[in-house]
């Protein structure tokens, strides 16, 4: 078995007598990835496995789980080809990123952000704020992410349409999208990166969203066509977004999304609430009981499901 990136706290213990290598980079990996049987991930910024990856290891690997919800990092096409299991963390971040999404919208309909730069400036201004109840969320993604998200934003009172590949029981199918977003206030993309899903959010699309609504992402960066967006939110053809996943991330210092007054900027950090990192380790000291004894493993992905890879996204 063998663990990529960081070090999971509490891991080494909690394996029994399974062999763990640890490697903390693609060099690193490249040694110990031969002859292991498990590749646990932890890492959902790092190329390192696709970097090292060569057919031999198909005939070894059985199974890769990563500590992400997202399979992105490593759904490249000589991967995907192989038998081995692929599993991922959903489940852990659905609450938090959930979360995250309503502070996001509160945050847009109090001024926040306002509210701190006029502080900063010792400036008392009286606005008028705006409500959420009745708003329309419209949440692309209806996996245990979007679930959450949708539930949260439907109890405190917005009208939330959830999106998902096809249309199912309270889900709209993704192609009814162009028609709910005109009435959208908030856009949430909470989806996988799939062949269907990249560079959903381009100015196509933003053109049927009206003004005053803002954009939410919380999924993955290349979603969106992010020089779009960045022109939508420039011109205030969008009144605004709260972008926790980008194109290339690190953000490069340079983007002009840094300075927006109507953008709300965080690192990849939705999901991460105190504790996290035990919850994964939890979920795969589970799973790995489970491999070890030839258990079902819980959160197998569906490897069809035309996942891509994010790679090259990493400043
Ligand atoms: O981005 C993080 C994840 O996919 O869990």
């Amino acid at each position: 078995m063998l663990h990529a990136g960081e070090t999971p706290p509490g891991l080494e213990s909690r394996v029994g007598d399974a062999r763990l290598r640890f490697a903390a980079d693609a060099d690193e990996l490249a040694t110990a990835l031969p002859g292991s049987d498990v590749l646990l991930t932890w890492d959902f910024t790092s190329d390192a496995v696709k970097e090292v990856w060569h057919d031999d290891l198909a005939r070894s690997l059985r199974w890769v789980h990563t500590a992400s919800a997202g399979v992105d990092r490593v759904a490249f096409p000589e991967l995907l080809a192989t038998p081995l299991t692929l599993t991922n963390s959903r489940g852990v971040f659905d609450r938090p990123i959930a979360e995250f999404v309503l502070g996001a919208v509160l945050a847009f309909a109090k001024d926040t952000a306002r509210s701190l730069a006029l502080q900063r400036d010792r400036t008392w201004r009286h606005r008028e704020t705006e409500t959420i109840a009745g708003r329309t969320a419209t949440v692309v993604g209806s996996g245990p992410i979007g679930q959450a998200i949708a539930q949260l934003l439907g109890a405190a009172g917005l009208d939330v349409r959830l999106v998902g590949r096809r249309a199912a029981d309270g889900v709209h199918a993704f192609d009814e999208l162009p028609g709910l977003l005109p009435d959208t206030d908030y856009l949430v993309l909470a989806a996988p990166l799939t062949d269907a899903t990249r560079g959903m959010l381009h100015s196509g699309t933003i053109a049927l969203l009206p003004e005053r609504a803002r954009v939410i992402n919380i999924g993955r960066g290349p979603l969106v066509v992010q020089d779009d967006l960045t022109a939508a939110l420039a011109s205030g053809r969008l009144a605004g977004a709260a972008l926790d996943v980008f194109e290339v991330e690190p953000l490069p210092a340079d983007s002009p999304l840094w300075t927006m007054e109507n953008v709300l900027i965080s690192p990849h950090m939705s999901g991460d609430v105190v504790g996290w990192k035990d919850m994964l380790v939890e979920l795969f000291v589970d799973n790995l009981q489970r491999f070890r004894t030839g258990r079902d493993l819980r959160n197998v992905v569906d490897k069809e499901r035309g996942y891509v890879s994010s790679s090259g996204g990493k400043a």
